[in-house]
């Protein structure tokens, strides 16, 4: 085994159902391979402060079933100056901490990247409802979102159906439409309005609303992304042009929120567990990634360097569906 001992953990950005899975998994890991593990509160704002403490076996008892994280996170921007990072590599020297698992997003990851210049071992885990990680298929939290949103439109589907109304819901997902595409396939919504994907309003709003009607729709779904924005103007214009009521509805932040799904908690027990791997096996500077199903790491340059692109089948089959 390599020399590095002391492993410090920390969550940051945006927090996501299966943090605190993640958590475990790496105090549990690490600890069963012989490291000491450092828990990092609120993300690089408790590496800059010296917010650190030494996590135990039981100190991750009781959190696989809850939302949010145990270690607090936190948008730092003092972490994207130079001065910051040298801060919190400073702060790692004090803890004696050589190698670091950041439990994120993209954003970290790049705080994490410029932390290992400073000959820190990072390894990233991604942990974000928004599954916009490039390299990787899949990231912590977006199942759980997933079904917090399937369960509030199908909700609100209720209402629409009631009134024959047309529903318009936002949902998160930053500059990504994973969520909105996804969930308007579970949810059989007639729109759905993706920042990837330019759209004309008659054309791809209007037009498929009219026609549905002339079909005999007596309701009407429409799913804009956070990245596209403007759920409240949507839902005012489609009244006007069409004659049928609209409401929206800015779903928020109990999308981040809840209990974490089976696949959220087993993707961050598998990623905590390899992440550790990994440092005891003296490799850093990695990123954790789903790819083809299975768990793999990748250099982090590599990693930040990744696209992913929607896929237009799934864009496609939405539209059938909801014919
Ligand atoms: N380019 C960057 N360089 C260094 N640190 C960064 C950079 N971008 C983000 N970070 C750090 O990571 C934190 C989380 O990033 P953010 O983009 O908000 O969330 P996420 O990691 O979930 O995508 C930021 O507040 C900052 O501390
Ligand atoms: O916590 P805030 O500032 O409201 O941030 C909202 C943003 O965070 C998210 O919920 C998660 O994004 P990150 O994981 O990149 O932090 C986005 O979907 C949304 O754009
Ligand atoms: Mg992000």
């Amino acid at each position: 085994m390599d020399n590095a001992r002391s492993i410090g953990v920390l969550t940051s950005g945006g927090d996501a159902p299966g943090m605190n899975a993640a958590i475990r998994a790496v105090v549990r890991s690490g600890i069963h391979w012989g490291f000491k593990v450092m828990g990092i509160r609120k993300g690089y704002n408790g590496l800059i402060n010296g917010d650190i403490f030494e996590m135990s076996l039981r100190s991750v008892s009781d959190i696989v079933h809850r939302g949010g994280t145990v270690l607090q996170t936190a948008r730092c921007l003092p972490f994207k100056t130079e001065e910051g990072i040298q801060q919190g590599a400073a702060m790692a020297r004090v803890f004696g901490l050589d190698s670091l698992v950041v439990i994120g997003g993209d954003g970290s990851f790049r705080g994490a990247k410029d932390l290992s210049a400073h000959g820190i071992k990072v390894v990233g885990i991604p942990g974000t409802i928004d599954n916009d990680i490039g390299c990787s298929e899949y990231t912590i939290g977006y199942d759980t979102a997933l079904n917090t949103v399937q369960d509030a439109l199908d909700k609100i589907r209720d209402t629409a159906y009631s009134h024959e109304r047309c529903s318009v819901l936002e949902v998160m997902g930053r500059k990504a439409g994973y969520i909105a595409l996804n969930v308007g396939i579970a949810c059989g919504a007639e729109v759905v309005l993706l920042p990837e994907k330019k759209f004309e309003f008659d054309k791809d709003i209007i037009k498929p609303i009219i026609e549905g009607r002339n079909r005999g729709k007596k309701h009407y779904i429409v799913i804009v992304a956070e990245g596209v924005g403007g759920a409240i103007e949507v839902a005012t214009e489609i009244e006007k042009i069409t004659g049928i009521e609209s409401r929206a509805t800015i779903l928020g932040h109990i999308q981040r929120g809840g209990s974490p799904t089976v696949r959220d908690r087993v993707t961050a027990g598998m990623m905590g567990v390899r992440a550790v791997e990994l440092l005891k096996d003296g490799i850093g500077n990695r990123v954790i990634a789903l790819r083809e199903g299975k768990v793999v790491d990748i250099e982090i340059n590599e990693a930040l360097e990744m696209k992913k692109d929607i896929d237009d089948n799934l864009i496609e089959l939405s539209k059938i569906l909801s014919l």
